[in-house]
């Protein structure tokens, strides 16, 4: 569904130049959830910009069921088949707008009818787990994990097939983290919609995603099946990362509860 063909990402700064993505290749297909896991400065958030065409690449390309979606044709909506959420909601969420207003902008601004609103708003919040009754409100009136959740239903209006999510969880707390985790794997498991998962915690991916991808300064060093990269890495830095954020004995780890 998603090709990233030998992309990479120079940036200038101060004469010097970066390279934040060097000669990336993977796919996503349909109905997976891949996560990408790397230390600081590695280059997921390039990348997921890059996937939402923020930003353009100075070599390679990223095809989206395969059209190129850097020189689509004019009829392909990109757009509204793959929406991203981000790690802090206060920043994608406009503070004057109700709930209702957030979750159907997507709408309003692709230009969609809006003949069933009520039953489309009542479908999305019931999706995400909203109380009917938070309608009226505004962000400040909300908890991190129910903006997050407005979030996600404002992603989920145009019905994409891929959503990416970058740190979507780290500014909760464990319990709301847990619960959003849990929805994005049940809109996997029951719309079939595919993710992409940026995260630090590997305990997140153990519990979710397919496949595994790993990055270190730019370059995707491994991508494998879950099972195997967390028995079986083949990198030093794969095994490093793992034995610094891998649950062992005598070391405190989260188990998320997902229903499969
Ligand atoms: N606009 C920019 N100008 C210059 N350098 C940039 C820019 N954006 C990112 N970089 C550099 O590109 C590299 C990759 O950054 P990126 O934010 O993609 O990493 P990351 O893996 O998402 O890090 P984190 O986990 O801390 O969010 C870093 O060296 C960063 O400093």
């Amino acid at each position: 569904m998603l090709q990233v063909s030998q992309v990479s990402k120079l940036y200038k700064h101060r004469r010097k130049t970066i390279t934040a993505i060097n000669h990336i290749d993977f796919t996503v297909n349909k109905g997976e959830i891949i996560a990408l896991v790397g230390e600081s400065g590695s280059g997921k958030s390039t990348l997921a910009r890059l996937i939402m065409t923020l930003e353009k690449p100075n070599k390679g390309s990223i095809y989206f069921n395969e059209i190129n979606i850097f020189h689509p044709p004019k009829a392909f909506d990109y757009h509204r088949k793959v929406q991203m959420i981000f790690q802090n909601p206060d920043r994608s969420l406009n503070p004057r707008m109700t709930v209702e207003e957030l979750i159907f902008e997507p709408l309003v601004i692709n230009r969609i009818p809006l003949e069933s609103k009520r039953n489309k708003l009542l479908n999305l919040m019931e999706i995400v787990k909203l109380p009917i009754s938070l309608t009226k409100r505004h962000p400040s009136e909300l908890s991190g994990g129910q903006k997050q959740r407005v979030a996600i239903a404002r992603s989920l209006a145009l019905q994409p097939q891929l959503l990416v999510a970058d740190e979507a969880t780290s500014s909760l707390d464990a319990i709301t983290e847990n619960q959003i985790i849990h929805l994005l794997r049940s809109l996997n498991k029951e719309i079939g919609i595919s993710i992409l998962l940026i995260t630090h915690d590997l305990d997140i991916v153990r519990s979710i995603s397919d496949r595994v991808g790993v990055m270190q300064q730019g370059r995707l060093i491994e991508m494998k099946r879950t099972n195997n990269l967390f028995n079986d890495p083949k990198e030093a830095y794969t095994k490093e990362l793992l034995d610094a954020g891998i649950c062992v004995p005598f070391k405190r780890c989260r188990e998320f509860i997902v229903n499969d």
